[in-house]
């Protein structure tokens, strides 16, 4: 790496280090944010974050601990200040195949759109990112949405990784249409995301639940494109799991399929991708390409995963830089109807036929009694006006108690926003959160 310039005071005072460095074509310099402050901005040249172009000459502030890249195409010169846990140069990525997939993509997009009536070929690519948990999937999902954006295309973003979620909050499937180049700081905007809530970080928790509520995401959004011819020559790209074994292998083709995926991308596992192409060889029109995992790819132990999970938990009340302000509501355990999916009692052997053994129906819904076991857990507010639609019905958002008075029978509980619920029934699962 060349380092140019000196130490210098930064301007919010402690002395820290100004430095440059110079990255030729092709070549990506891979930071890891200390717990401190970060920023930098691009001096010479131009420069990409996951896609995302970077404005030169204006200084980009990085939260403490994310992992990124800076990549450039034709060479640049960035500048740096605050510490960092790594900051090193890369000149061997596997960009110049994903760009490539890009253009492949674009070019059905093209077809897509220059057939408007006809009902197949105006379906733009369905792409769906598959392989083993940090291989990268996220980030290439992210870039192909943000070339996609930058070209004036609004492909729609499904995200099926119920453990991290880059749309929002854990625990949930949700799509979202991508109109701009995503922020490299920011994220996917929020503006009105379709999301669907498990109410776990995994769907072992409840494996049909998942597959129920991936079908209705599937189906919403099969409805949204048959009225949008924009949105549908765009097409999608699919973010999912990290497991990609037995269960998890399950849930990947059924998501295919759900889906109608056109495009399976398989990052960085040549088992994942044979079994791929051999179970996916009677349809002609899905190809399975493998692609090569980027070697700047961080992973992350349990631990981390959990503390990302609580931080995109504390996002969604108080904003990235804590810049909203959640309100702390009070309301009658008689106001809230609130409800489990699956397990609850199951039915008596007396009223199965003669050998059957009891099962419990895994998309039951289960009336929750309130009580001090709602601590400190986070629901979600259905769109539902009935019981019965619950299980299909997408949610308005999320609300997290802090509070349970048995006496009084009050439930004390965050919600972004005063003022009434949008949905009088709530959801709840095992999506625990310690506000720090
Ligand atoms: N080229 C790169 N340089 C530096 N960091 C990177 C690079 N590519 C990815 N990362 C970082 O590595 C981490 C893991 O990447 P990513 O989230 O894309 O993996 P994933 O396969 O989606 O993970 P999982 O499915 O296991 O949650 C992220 O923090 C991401 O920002």
């Amino acid at each position: 790496m060349a380092y140019v310039g000196g130490a210098a005071a930064a301007a919010s005072g402690g002395p820290t280090s100004i430095r440059q460095v110079k990255l030729d074509k092709e070549c990506e310099l891979r930071i890891e944010v200390a717990e401190t402050p970060f920023r930098l901005r691009l001096l010479t040249g131009t420069a990409e974050i996951f896609g995302t172009e970077i404005p030169p000459e204006i200084w980009l502030s990085f939260p403490p601990r994310l992992k990124f890249a800076v990549f450039t195409w034709y060479g640049a010169t960035i500048e740096m200040d605050g510490t960092t846990e790594t900051d090193y140069t890369a000149d061997e990525t596997p960009m110049v195949s994903y760009v490539n997939v890009h253009a492949v993509l674009e070019g059905r997009r093209n077809r897509a759109k220059a057939s408007p009536g006809d009902s197949d070929a105006s379906q733009g690519p369905r792409v769906i990112v598959v392989g083993p948990t940090d291989s990268g999937k996220s980030t290439l999902s992210r870039m192909l949405l943000s070339w996609a954006a930058k070209q004036g295309w609004k492909p729609t973003f499904v995200d099926l990784d119920i453990g991290q979620g880059s749309i929002t909050i854990p625990g949930c499937v949700a799509a979202t249409p991508i109109e701009m180049p995503i922020d490299p700081v920011e994220g996917i905007p929020l503006e009105m995301p379709l999301v669907y809530f498990h109410g776990h970080p995994t769907p072992s928790a409840n494996v049909d639940f998942y597959k129920v509520l991936v079908k209705e995401l599937a189906q919403t959004l099969e409805k949204q494109f048959s009225g949008n011819a924009e949105s549908r020559a765009a097409g999608m790209v699919i973010n999912t799991m990290g497991w990609i074994d037995g269960v998890g292998y399950d849930l990947l083709l059924h998501a295919i399929d759900a889906f109608s995926a056109s495009v399976v991308l398989v990052l960085g596992q040549e088992k994942l991708c044979s079994m791929l192409k051999d179970v996916l060889k009677n349809k002609p029109n899905v190809d399975v390409v493998k692609l090569q995992k980027s070697g700047g790819v961080v992973s992350r132990n349990p631990k981390v995963r959990q503390r990302a999970r609580g931080g995109r938990i504390r996002e969604y009340f108080y904003g990235l830089a804590n810049d909203l302000s959640p309100h702390s509501n009070i309301a009658n355990f008689s106001d809230l109807s609130i409800y489990r999916i699956g397990g609850g009692p199951q039915a008596p052997r007396s009223a199965l036929p003669i050998g059957a053994e009891p099962t419990a129906d895994p998309t039951r819904l289960v009336p929750v009694n309130i009580n001090r076991d709602l601590l400190h857990l986070v629901l979600a507010v259905s769109y539902a006006k009935e019981p019965e639609q619950i299980i299909s019905s997408n949610v308005a958002g999320f609300i997290y108690i802090t509070d349970i008075d048995i006496q009084r029978r009050k439930i004390t509980y965050l919600a972004p926003c005063h003022g009434e619920l949008p949905g009088k029934y709530l959801i709840v699962g095992s999506l625990t959160w310690v506000e720090t």
